[in-house]
């Protein structure tokens, strides 16, 4: 499908093609199942438009699929949310928040494994944080993605990025996912307790005292980020600017953190204040949910390409097999 996209701020010229989404959303998504099979992941809870780069995006692309998205009540679509891969200060036991450390060996292997178990799930855009542990996630799963789509991180924090960064290719277009990052996706400030160790912390002040800091909704650490603060920008960001795409019937990614995907994972299952106490996210484990007529399906963690097993799909009113 041609897409105009008027205003890109890639500077696209001519057009380009996104998948449409009709390619998944009719009503049921189905999987070869030799792609991948699923075990339901044992967590069970797991701005204005004008100048934000996802908003801009969202305009560029709903403008450019307006004309053959399917109607709300028949898209369905994909979202993938995944913790990054281990980074060097979780290996060292280390609070991090919003400190900017990479990834270990491990926790790129990590992001790689993932990209294998999503091979299969299509994605349209991805969003990460600003942080380079949740860019170097998306990217790095990405090779490992069976679209073969180059994911090209979108800078227009000014004028100058977006001419900067201006692709005149419609076919390297056609062959790209957008990646939009943005701070409130970031991990939650942890305020004082940033650089010390968890051990040494727990030791200092007490292990209750730190688990609360660590997993109550409305504790915040010293001169840090409680997980409801860091809900009311990772959540709202997740609604002003994921949510349209999803209601379009396209497929997201989310590279983020533990906490901010805790806040979003408490919005998308309606946790309680109580439950997400006990949400805890893996890193570089990938969480699916399917979304369907405003309304967020938990399809647990897909297990991967090696192993059989029951299709993901929602129910479906035909039959339709998608390869
Ligand atoms: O240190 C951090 O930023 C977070 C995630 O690694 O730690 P915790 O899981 O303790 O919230």
């Amino acid at each position: 499908m041609a897409a105009t996209f008027l205003n890109h701020p890639w500077g696209l010229q001519g057009s380009c093609c996104i998948p449409s989404s009709r390619m998944f959303a009719s009503s049921s998504l189905r999987f070869p199942s030799s792609s991948l099979s699923w075990h339901r992941h044992k967590v069970r809870g797991s701005s204005s438009f004008s100048d934000d780069p996802a908003a801009f995006i969202s305009d560029a692309i709903i403008s450019s699929h307006r004309h053959e998205s399917p109607s709300e009540s028949e898209s369905e679509s994909t979202l993938i949310l995944i913790r990054h891969g281990e980074s060097l200060w979780n290996e060292k036991n280390l609070f991090t928040g919003c400190c900017d450390v990479p990834l270990t060996r491990k926790g790129v292997e990590e992001a790689i494994e993932a990209g294998k178990r999503i091979s299969y799930i299509p994605i349209d855009i991805i969003f990460t944080s600003v942080l380079i542990r949740a860019k170097m996630t998306a990217m790095l799963s990405m090779t490992q993605h069976h679209q073969k789509k180059v994911p090209i991180i979108i800078h227009n924090e000014s004028e100058q990025a977006t001419a900067w960064t201006r692709i005149y290719s419609e076919k390297t277009t056609k062959q790209s996912i957008p990646v939009i990052t943005a701070w409130q996706l970031n991990e939650r400030m942890y305020g004082e307790l940033q650089g010390l160790n968890k051990q040494e912390t727990a030791e200092r002040y007490g292990k209750e005292k730190v688990h609360e800091w660590r997993r109550s909704f409305d504790i915040p650490p010293p001169k840090g980020e409680s997980l409801e603060m860091c809900s009311e920008r990772a959540v709202a960001y997740f609604k002003d600017f994921i949510e349209p795409h999803l209601k379009s019937g396209r497929h997201v990614m989310v590279a983020a953190h533990g906490n901010s995907l805790r806040s979003i994972i408490m919005y998308l299952e309606k946790l309680t204040s109580q439950e997400v106490m006990n949400l805890e996210l893996s890193t570089g484990v990938p969480l699916l949910y399917i979304y369907k007529e405003g309304k967020f399906i938990s399809r647990g963690s897909p297990v991967g390409t090696t192993e059989v097993g029951v299709y993901a799909y929602t129910q479906s009113t035909n039959n339709n097999e998608h390869d």
